[in-house]
């Protein structure tokens, strides 16, 4: 199956800051995938570039099969919800449910229409006086009303309260079914991605620094606790992405086969997603701190 976005080597170059870098991504279609990573990473980047909305200025990025915006059917496969989820503020949201339907060819007029009654939106109401939960439900409501194959959310539910955030991104969920669509959302919010994504991005210091189905990645990262020595000298092929040393124990989180892990002199735990995502930034930001290496040392 065609993947719902594919990068080869994928870079950004904003004048003489490299936004992103050398990014190889396969993600495969039906995923709701969460894209998660330090401010600055380079997330809206790659989400803006998904969209077409900007180019790269290296390697190639393929949405759906296609270039991104390759043409208005292409266009029409993608709905894409940016950062602040903008609105027209004189519009009405009857006004933002017309232009959808003029500017869609796959417009679903009743499935927007229900959307809005049911959240208790007043067609009426300017879009500019609406709160920023409801503005984000607009949104969502006419990204969704595209009929989408691929919905893409930049930090969506970041303005929301809890209880909003909750609502917003059951929503989100019950359309992704419903579409039977995929969907790509960045987001600092760990628990939301814990909560509804099945596939993760960790993105930081503008590389990919790990992607993957969720299970696969839980079932493949580990914490190992044990002495200084016995964390030191880990058998090959455990990738070691954090490590901590305590006066009384060290921890490790790796990336590597439960049966290579069997045996030794150290416990081993299972990770939750928020301690995964947290060594790899760590581990980005730690290799974004060291010195370039001298001309000398990196010929050596
Ligand atoms: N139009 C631009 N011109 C110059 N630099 C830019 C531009 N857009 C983004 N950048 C820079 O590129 C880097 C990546 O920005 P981007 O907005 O993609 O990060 P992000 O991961 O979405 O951050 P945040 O979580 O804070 O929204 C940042 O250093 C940013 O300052």
């Amino acid at each position: 199956m065609t993947p719902v976005l594919e990068a080869v080597k994928l870079g950004k170059r904003y004048g003489r800051h490299q936004a992103l870098m050398d990014c190889d991504l396969s993600i495969p279609q039906g995923r709701v995938i969460g894209l998660v990573g330090p401010n600055g990473a380079g997330k809206s980047t790659l989400l803006n570039m998904s969209c077409g909305l900007i180019q790269p200025t290296s390697g190639t990025i393929r949405v759906l099969g296609a270039e991104p915006a390759a043409s208005p059917a292409h266009l029409a496969k993608v709905g894409f919800v940016a950062q602040d989820t903008p609105v027209y503020a004189d519009l009405s949201v009857a006004d933002h449910l017309r232009m959808g339907a003029k500017l869609n060819p796959r417009w679903d007029g009743p499935l927007a229409q229900r959307r809005i009654a049911q959240i208790g939106l007043d067609p009426k109401h300017k879009a500019g006086r609406l709160s920023g939960g409801q503005r984000a439900q607009l949104a969502l409501t006419i990204a969704a009303a595209k009929r989408p194959e691929l919905l893409i959310f930049d930090e969506p539910a970041a303005a929301l309260d809890p209880l909003a955030r909750a609502g917003f991104l059951d929503n989100l969920m019950e359309f992704v079914t419903d579409l039977g669509a995929s969907a790509i959302l960045s987001s600092h919010a760990l628990p939301d991605v814990e909560r509804v994504c099945d596939y993760l991005i960790v993105l930081a210091d503008s590389r990919i620094q790990v992607a993957g189905d969720v299970s696969g990645l839980l079932a493949d990262h580990h914490r190992l606790i044990g002495g200084r020595q016995a964390i030191g000298e880990l058998p090959a092929g455990v990738e070691v992405i954090r490590v901590e040393h305590a006066p009384s124990e060290s921890t490790a989180i790796v990336r590597a086969d439960q049966r290579q892990l069997a045996g030794g002199p150290w416990s081993v735990e299972t990770l939750d997603l928020e301690e995964l995502v947290l060594a790899y930034m760590t581990r980005a930001n730690q290799a974004a701190a060291q010195p370039a290496p001298t001309v000398m040392e990196a010929q050596r």
